[in-house]
């Protein structure tokens, strides 16, 4: 047991799918996994570990913004080995060509801060995914047929956002969608020599106003936690 997950060593998976919501963690694991254990209800923040074709995942929630991914990221790595963590979220589309549920592969997130700022102080560092799953992910949404985008997200500090003038700066710099945990995901994974990736589904849109309800954030989005499946364990 850790300060924030009750699971006993072993109960946790090497490879953790990370949702924001718990309850989308929840319904993640009852529809995708065999043999289903709940492994954490510390604060609510829902962990389940089963089986996907034949091989052991922890889906887990990693609650919302930064601090509190870090939080889960830090100890899923450092206390119970995690390898392979792969975040599944919503996120708002940024771009024309970026449609409602359409699938976000993040190759790099940008950030104006993160958890991590006050290790590297004056450095813009460039998190990145880990590029084997990026692959794989990739070729799953090919295979899929699903409407895919490749390339940077922004990771924001808040979701009621206050700065339109970056938000401009970074439509105009091809940024493809916002979300809250990316950018720090990667940078732990780097730190610990793990991988990461950010699989995402485009829930609102930034310039059409366009939104899907919050019953749909939780339970709708099953292509991006099967490519985060497929690119966690790619069939040879
Ligand atoms: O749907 P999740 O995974 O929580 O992701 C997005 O949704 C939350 C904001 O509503 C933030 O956590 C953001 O990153
Ligand atoms: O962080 C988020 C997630 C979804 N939509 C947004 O606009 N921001």
């Amino acid at each position: 047991m850790t300060v924030h997950i009750g699971a006993e060593q072993g109960q946790i998976a090497e490879t953790v799918l990370l949702p924001g919501d718990p309850y989308r963690a929840e319904w993640a694991a009852n529809k995708f996994l065999s043999d289903v254990v709940c492994v954490n209800k510390v604060r609510g923040m829902l962990g389940f570990t089963g089986t996907w074709r034949g091989n052991r995942v922890t889906i887990h929630g990693s609650g919302m913004g930064m601090p509190s991914l870090s939080i889960y990221a830090n100890e899923l790595i450092r206390d119970y080995r995690a390898k392979t963590l792969i975040r599944i979220g919503s996120c708002g589309g940024m771009q024309d060509s970026v449609k409602l549920r359409d699938v976000i592969i993040a190759m790099t997130a940008s950030t104006v801060s993160t958890p991590s700022r006050g290790i590297f102080k004056e450095l813009n560092y460039a998190p990145c995914a880990d590029y084997s799953l990026l692959e794989t992910a990739v070729a799953s949404a090919k295979s899929r047929g699903v409407s895919y985008h490749v390339g940077g997200i922004y990771s924001s500090d808040v979701f009621y956002d206050e700065r339109p003038d970056l938000t401009n700066e970074m439509e105009r710099h091809g940024t493809l969608g916002v979300e809250m945990e990316a950018a720090e995901l990667y940078i732990l994974a780097a730190r610990y020599g793990v991988r990461a990736l950010a699989v995402l589904t485009v829930s609102d849109h930034l310039k059409t106003g366009e939104a899907l309800p919050s019953a749909d954030r939780e339970t709708s989005f099953g292509d991006m936690v099967e490519i985060a499946l497929e690119a966690a364990f790619p069939s040879t």
